[in-house]
């Protein structure tokens, strides 16, 4: 576990203290103070008690009025533990919907893709968002240590008046006790972070079996109980390793409870033989005996305040940890992407996915045209997706420049750039939301304009399969929810194929109609030959005229492009138009022979 040391724990409660105060000002007012009036109760109610004693042994002593506090603070004793549940859930509900925004703003401050390829960041993320859920704890646990604070300062003062020899005894024996419980959590926080990997591969082992993505290839290969066993078996490691911690938590706790008894045992035995030698009275034993008790009480509940918080903060030092992380690109706030007047230019784009990973790129040279349709096409492997996510600026170069109308794009806010841009990537979202919704997503403005969401699809060649729905534009595109308007019958819900998600795709790109430039990633993969002809026509009309970067392996796609560029070990090997590239018989003229030359023989 990266070491929290004192600085990041006090960092932390900052945070936690700050972020709760600020979601629920009121309820954490209300929570401290009656926290006060909880630890007060006890100790007057001991004092009253043995007041009461005292003045019952006397020949006249009047008892009316501490018999109605006795009362009163009894009362209070019964009552006030349900009044700091309410607060303290309240409290906790309001901060854990602050904590959560804030986590997942955090996260989407992230400019680029690489945190999410990193699983120290991953397991943190996760970590963070148990945290953000705990952040009501934390405030129990404060309020809960400041409770034990007060009791024992009350019970520590009452026992001081009896004996002061006790009163070291039982707060000496205390020490080990705050010790072994603090390594205990510590010991706990950095099991947590040991095992996060373990949950979450358990998870994705969980999701796979339930899930209904993977449910057909699980059945038909057979694997379920393949990876069951693969799941159970993170699980019995996390468990041994959990088992092994309660083990040594049961240990430690036992010897320190039967210190406590050992203490209490020998106060109890001092008071009974000073009340028969008459130096202390018998409301004085009813006094002692309350106050052992009571300092023994706050102090295990202190301990284990202070234990718990203290494993909270170590955890929901991975929250601060997130919330303060860097964005993984240098990115700036101030400009405007221009409206794109000359083109796109790549100059000498080397780039790896990280130092560990071989070069994607190597010096890749390439303008995009204004106005001009543009093919990328190359072998699987080749990087034409890392280029693309390169030009939405998902990463950066390592090396090398890519320009916007001869602007750095690291000199433009990543928004703004985004703003320009619309695209169909290959690996496409299907969200299982409405088809107005999968569509209007493109653009959010348009969610609520059925007329440009129709026209969308009516360009993608979806809306007359969208039409034929059961509640036509509403109906939701999965099984696993209900919508308002399903009024609870899941049988309205629709599951598409995988060439009808595809052109969903392509009217959520459409749909966002008018940006500087239109990048396909293979908009076309899943397609039937008919609907891949048309599409393409489409795609053609839409194209001309209009900057565009066209990704697909089926090259009578990319023949009617402007320029055709041909990536080929991380460079653009080839540029040029079909009829260029064809008579130059490099790459791309091999690989057209070769696919023309498999329709030729299918006929
Ligand atoms: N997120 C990633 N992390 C590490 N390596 C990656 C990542 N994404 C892609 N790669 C690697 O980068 C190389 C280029 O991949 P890319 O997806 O850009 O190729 P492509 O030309 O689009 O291929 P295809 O035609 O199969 O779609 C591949 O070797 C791939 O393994």
């Amino acid at each position: 576990m990266s070491a929290v040391g004192a600085r990041g724990l006090a960092s932390a409660a900052a945070e936690a203290m700050s972020l709760t105060w600020r979601s629920a000002p009121g309820g954490v007012s209300g929570y401290v103070f009656v926290t006060l009036a909880e630890a007060a109760a006890p100790i007057a109610t001991a004092w009253m008690t043995k007041s009461v004693i005292d003045r019952l042994a006397a020949p006249e002593g009047e008892v009316t009025g501490l018999a109605l506090g006795l009362a009163a603070s009894g009362l209070a004793a019964a009552a006030l533990p349900g009044i700091a549940r309410y607060l303290r859930v309240q409290t906790g509900r309001r901060a854990r919907v602050v904590a959560t925004d804030r986590l997942f703003a955090a996260a989407e401050r992230q400019v680029g893709l690489r945190r999410f390829e990193d699983p120290v960041f991953l397991d943190r993320l996760r970590l963070a968002q148990e945290s953000a859920g705990a952040t009501g704890d934390l405030v129990s646990g404060v309020c809960g240590s400041l409770h034990g604070v007060l009791s024992l300062v009350g019970f520590v003062a009452s026992l001081l008046i009896l004996s002061p020899a006790m009163t070291a005894l039982v707060l000496l024996a205390a020490v080990p006790v705050l010790v072994a419980e603090l390594l205990l959590s510590r010991r706990r926080a950095t099991l947590q972070w040991e095992t996060e990997q373990i949950h979450r591969r358990e998870f994705f082992y969980s999701r796979l079996l339930t899930g209904v993505q993977a449910a057909t290839e699980i059945r038909l290969f057979g694997i379920g109980a393949f990876l069951r066993a693969r799941m159970m078996a993170e699980r019995r490691v996390a468990d041994t390793a959990e088992s092994r911690m309660d083990r040594r938590e049961l240990v430690t706790q036992g010897g320190l409870t039967a210190l406590s008894a050992s203490v209490a045992g020998a106060g109890l035995w001092w008071a009974i033989v000073a009340a028969r030698q008459g130096s202390i009275s018998v409301g004085d034993v009813a006094m002692f005996i309350a106050a052992v008790g009571g300092v023994q009480a706050a102090l295990n509940s202190l301990v284990s305040s202070v234990a718990s918080t203290h494993q909270l903060l170590l955890t929901f030092s991975h929250y601060v940890a997130v919330i303060r992380t860097e964005p993984d690109l240098l990115s700036v706030d101030e400009g405007t992407a221009s409206e794109l007047r000359r083109g796109i230019e790549l100059r000498d784009v080397w780039f790896r996915y990280s130092d560990d990973h071989a070069w994607v790129l190597r010096g890749a040279d390439l303008t995009i045209p204004h106005g001009s349709a543009v093919a990328l096409v190359g072998l699987n492997g080749a990087g034409k997706s890392t280029l693309i996510k390169l030009l939405c600026r998902m990463y950066d170069p390592t090396r090398g420049t890519i320009l916007w109308d001869g602007v750095d794009l690291r000199d433009i806010p990543p928004a703004q750039l985004r703003e320009r841009i619309s695209a169909v990537f290959q690996d496409h979202m299907n969200f299982d939301m409405s088809a107005a919704e999968n569509i209007g997503l493109g653009d959010l403005p348009s969610l609520n304009d059925p007329v440009r969401i129709r026209d969308a699809a009516v360009r993608a060649g979806v809306h007359d399969k969208i039409s034929q729905l059961p509640r036509g534009y509403d109906t939701l595109l999965t099984r696993m929810f209900f919508s308002e308007a399903d009024k609870g019958d899941p049988e309205t819900g629709v599951v598409l194929s995988g060439g009808q998600w595809q052109r969903l795709a392509l009217a959520r790109a459409l749909v966002r109609d008018g940006r500087d430039l239109m990048i396909l990633d293979e908009p076309s993969s899943g397609l039937d030959p008919e609907a891949e002809h048309e599409v393409h026509t489409r795609i053609r009309e839409y194209r001309a005229g209009r900057t565009s970067l066209l990704i697909s392996h089926r090259l009578s796609a990319v023949r009617d492009a402007d320029l055709i560029a041909v990536l080929h070990e991380g460079r653009v090997a080839e540029l040029g138009a079909h009829e260029m590239l064809l008579a130059a018989d490099g790459h791309y003229a091999r690989l057209f022979r070769l696919q023309a030359a498999g329709y030729q023989e299918a006929r």
